[in-house]
């Protein structure tokens, strides 16, 4: 189980994250969603070990990882760009980490990891040779060779379009499942966060606006933010949706609404 407990970080005087609390379950996949600027990459970082906290502590399975070094607290991350190598070929490119520590995953589970997440066929190909789906899984497959004890995402799917982003929600959830794996992503798309993920932590400059299910968030918004940020984005896709396929099908009783609250989209 990961634990957060009072965990702050500032920048100099300024305050980035303040006051995180919560508790996510071993094998759960949790989105961190928020708008630009909130702190979502700063919170990722902390876990990661990439920066250090200010003040609380992060624990893992009761062992205070605070202090701990990155490279010593066995958390991996496929960042946003997949920084693979573009002098190897996919296959080079999974098993690269195993070079240093061959005993992290045996020649079969390599395998069967290369089966879960359809990569049979571009062993061979260059990395510039892949579409931004398939970079996506061999960097997946590269981090997951090395067993880490929770996987960090860092906008897994904002590179990616339409059918080939729900095959990766897809992957990701399998992973996820098949590994009891637990699982931080971040995001700045509601409707990615609330289909891909088990549970959803929403920041608001800095504090948790609200930390649930799906169901929850969808059914008990917290307060007037998660209305405003979540809610209503939400509501304009389903009606823009309904309205197009009204228009073939024929009355599909679905008024235009007016979104006085709706935000700025370039916010988020
Ligand atoms: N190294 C740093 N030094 C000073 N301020 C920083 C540093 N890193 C981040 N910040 C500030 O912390 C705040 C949160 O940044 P962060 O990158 O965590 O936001 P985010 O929610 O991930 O945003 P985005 O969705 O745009 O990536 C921002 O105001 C940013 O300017």
């Amino acid at each position: 189980m990961l634990k957060l407990e009072n965990l702050s970080k500032s920048y100099g005087k300024k305050r980035i994250l303040e006051d995180i609390s919560l508790e996510i379950e071993k094998g759960e996949i949790v989105s961190i969603l928020g708008p630009s600027g909130c702190g979502k990459t700063t919170l990722l970082n902390l876990v990661l070990g990439l920066a250090k906290a200010s003040g609380g502590r992060i624990l893992f399975d009761g062992e205070d990882l605070t202090n701990v070094p990155m490279e010593k607290r066995g958390f991996n991350i496929v960042f946003q760009d997949y920084a693979l190598f573009p002098n190897l070929n996919a296959y080079e490119n999974i098993v690269y980490g195993l070079r240093n520590y061959p005993d992290r995953s045996t020649e079969e589970e390599v395998k069967d990891l290369i089966e879960l997440l359809g990569l049979g066929k571009h062993l061979e190909q260059r990395i510039d040779e892949l579409s931004g789906g398939q970079k996506q899984r061999v960097a997946l497959a590269r981090t997951l060779v090395m067993k880490p004890r929770l996987l960090l995402l860092d906008e897994p799917l904002s590179a990616l379009d339409g059918l080939i982003k729900e095959s990766i929600k897809e992957r990701i959830r399998m992973v996820a499942r098949q590994l009891d794996l637990t699982t931080l992503i971040v995001t700045h798309d509601p409707e990615e966060a609330l289909t891909l993920s088990d549970k959803v932590l929403i920041i608001n400059e800095g504090r948790i606006a609200q930390f649930g299910t799906p169901v929850e968030i969808v059914n008990s918004p917290a307060n007037g933010f998660i209305r405003r940020f979540i809610l209503s984005q939400l509501t304009v896709k389903r009606d823009n949706i309904f309205r197009l396929f009204a228009l073939e099908t024929g009355p599909v009783n679905v008024a235009p609404r007016v979104h006085a609250e709706a935000p700025s989209l370039a916010a988020s």
